[in-house]
């Protein structure tokens, strides 16, 4: 907890030296003010009971209207400190938080439950922990300078009293830090609960999701999963809010009964002339101030915890080691431009240790200056080898060889420069179209040229031009237009998203590896055919991988992989596998017989 407490510390120093310093003084002049007002309370009626001159009483008078100000001003400008400091540790907190975010190069933590529901804790409200952690650490602190003032002053008068107060604060430490724990451990509990609702009532809200919502009729079904799900989150909440109520009714119980009962001991004490009428002022304010204070310390300590615990998981993502490492103990090595060949050598991969084998030893080499094609059945590990290829994941046993060199040796930015890749599942960034391809290469993010270029190898340059501004136009309806004037943002078609993932791909055509994915699963018949056309003549001395079910158009690839039960159960060109009579003769000899059929329709009956 120290370490922790140092680190938050420290994150909020470094977010706002100056603000921190100013806050601290807030802190130790608001720490001062209510002994001083105490003080020169009792001083004035002391001195009106004495009958001393006017002048003196209206010096008190004076002292006490002045410190009355800051008592007003002082907790205005706390607040604004504090609030200033929360918006700057925030941004520095995200800014720490999204670069090691972006730092996980594989994305095997992304897809484990666990790990996403301590990254959205920590994107949600870790940020802000430093900041809280730090404002509720001055609050203790000027809290801390009162009660010592008030302290010396019930010291002076009873002593034993002191500690009877002292004493009775324990049990509400004990109980607020046990209340702490347990708020922390039930968001950590109800973040899958909070997860699933907001998956829910984004499916019930989103764009993407209302056609098969309405047509299905889904919302109402949605609506009550969501419902339940906040049900679920309400009950642990209220659970948590009734255990903290019976804690504070039986804490303030306890602590009415040490200041009734001090209080009945310095009323007697006045009237056996013990005491004076300021004696009793300061003590009521001592005791009732104390108390006060004491539990309000005492919260801020609770509050204090929880911040720290949700703090762990924000410094849980930030201080992440790398997913992917190298083969220990070997050093890190440049990617080579490819000259031979990649090679999968036995590799085996499944997706968490429960879950099934996908690859069971796959042995496949793309050669360099060569079409590579992996045909299988549906789920047969096709994009996972991909996936591989781009090293998102590292192979459970074997290894992918980038010219006989493990490509964990490599830094993995490094190793994805030299890919380019249409993925199954791309991307339709709700960006400009001329962004959509640039992001392809950022380097080039501005360059229209080679933006042109690439949507014309895509067959996406047309289209793109029609479009009302052209390269600029913006491809969501999501955001409103900045200007009344401006058209506005347009939706394009499946396949027109998918030439422009295509040429976002071709931004890297002159990478070392292109993957191609499905890359015209989206398209009609026509781009299809003149989409392949040209892939064939990119293609032409590059090396691709390539995936399509369609096999005609994978027909003319230099080796044709098929993938069965998750080992390359068929290898060949396109002639020599119809020569074998296997798996991809059925399927090539099926997929032409649907088109034959339609071709030349049986005229019998
Ligand atoms: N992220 C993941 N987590 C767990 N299992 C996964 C994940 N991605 C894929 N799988 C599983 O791995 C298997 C292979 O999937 P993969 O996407 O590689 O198949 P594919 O050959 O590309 O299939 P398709 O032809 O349908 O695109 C499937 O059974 C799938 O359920």
């Amino acid at each position: 907890m120290i370490e922790l407490l140092r680190a938050a510390f420290g994150m909020a120093w470094r977010a706002s030296r100056w603000l921190l310093v100013i806050r601290a003084a807030i802190a130790l002049a608001g720490g001062l003010v209510p002994v001083v007002l105490a003080w020169l309370t009792k001083l004035l009626l002391d001195r009106l009971v004495a009958g001393v001159p006017a002048s003196e009483v209206l010096t008190v008078v004076l002292g006490l209207a002045a410190t009355g100000l800051a008592a007003a001003l002082l907790p205005a400008l706390g607040d604004f400190a504090d609030a200033e400091l929360i918006r700057r540790t925030q941004l520095a907190g995200r800014v720490e938080l999204y670069r090691a975010i972006g730092g996980f190069g594989g994305l095997g933590r992304f897809e484990d439950p666990d790990f996403q529901d301590r990254l959205q804790l920590a994107v949600a409200d870790g940020p802000a922990t430093p900041a809280q952690v730090t404002a509720n650490g001055l609050a203790i602190a000027q809290s801390t300078v009162t009660i010592a003032g008030f302290a010396v002053a019930l010291a002076s008068m009873a002593p034993w009293m002191t500690v009877v107060v002292a004493l009775a604060a324990i049990p509400t430490i004990r109980a607020e830090l046990t209340l702490a724990r347990a708020r922390a451990a039930m968001m950590l509990r109800l973040g899958h609960a909070n997860r699933r609702e907001l998956f829910y009532a984004d499916l019930i809200s989103s764009v993407t999701a209302a056609k098969e919502v309405r047509l299905y009729g889904l919302g109402n079904l949605f609506a009550a999963r969501m419902t339940t799900e906040l049900r679920r989150i309400n009950r642990g909440m209220r659970d948590l809010d009734v255990r903290e109520l019976r804690m504070q009714a039986l804490l303030t119980g306890l602590g009415a009964v040490v200041a009734g009962g001090g209080l009945v001991w310095a009323a007697l004490s006045a009237r056996a002339g013990r005491l004076g009428v300021g004696d009793i002022v300061v003590f009521a304010a001592a005791t009732g101030g104390v108390q006060n204070l004491l539990s309000s310390i005492i919260g801020h300590f609770g509050r204090t915890h929880q911040a720290l615990l949700i703090f762990r998981h924000f410094r849980r993502v930030v201080l992440a080691p790398p997913d992917l490492v190298p083969p220990a103990g070997l050093p890190v090595l440049p990617v080579p431009p490819l000259r031979d060949a990649i090679e999968l050598r036995d590799v085996w991969f499944r997706y968490g240790p429960s879950l099934p084998w996908i690859l069971k030893g796959v042995n496949l080499t793309i050669r360099a200056g060569q079409a590579t094609a992996l045909v299988g059945l549906n789920g047969a590990g096709k994009s996972t080898i991909v996936k591989l290829l781009c090293r998102f994941y590292d192979p459970a046993r074997g290894t992918v060889l980038w010219d006989g060199v493990d490509v964990r040796r490599f830094a993995v930015h490094d190793l994805r420069r030299r890919l380019g890749a249409v993925f199954q599942d791309f991307m339709s960034y709700d960006l400009s179209a001329a962004e959509n391809v640039g992001l392809g290469d950022v380097a080039r993010l501005d360059d229209r040229t080679a933006i042109r270029a690439a949507a014309e190898r895509a067959g996406a340059h047309t289209a793109v031009e029609n479009l009302p501004s052209g390269y600029d136009t913006l491809l969501t309806r999501f955001f409103a237009p900045d200007e009344p004037d401006d058209a506005g943002g347009v939706q394009l078609s499946g396949g027109q998203w998918q030439r422009l993932a295509l040429a976002r791909a071709f931004m890297r055509a002159d990478r070392d590896l292109l993957i191609l994915d499905e890359p015209s699963a989206g398209l009609d018949a026509a781009a299809e055919h003149e989409v392949h056309t040209r892939l064939r003549t990119l293609r032409h001395g590059s090396t691709s991988v390539l995936i399509s079910h369609r096999l005609s158009t994978v027909r003319d690839a230099d080796t044709i992989a098929v993938l069965s039960e998750g080992v390359v159960s068929e290898l060949g060109d396109h002639t020599a596998l119809l020569a074998a009579g296997g798996a991809y003769a059925g399927l090539f000899t099926l997929q032409a017989a649907g088109y034959a059929d339609e071709l030349h329709p049986s005229t019998g009956g």
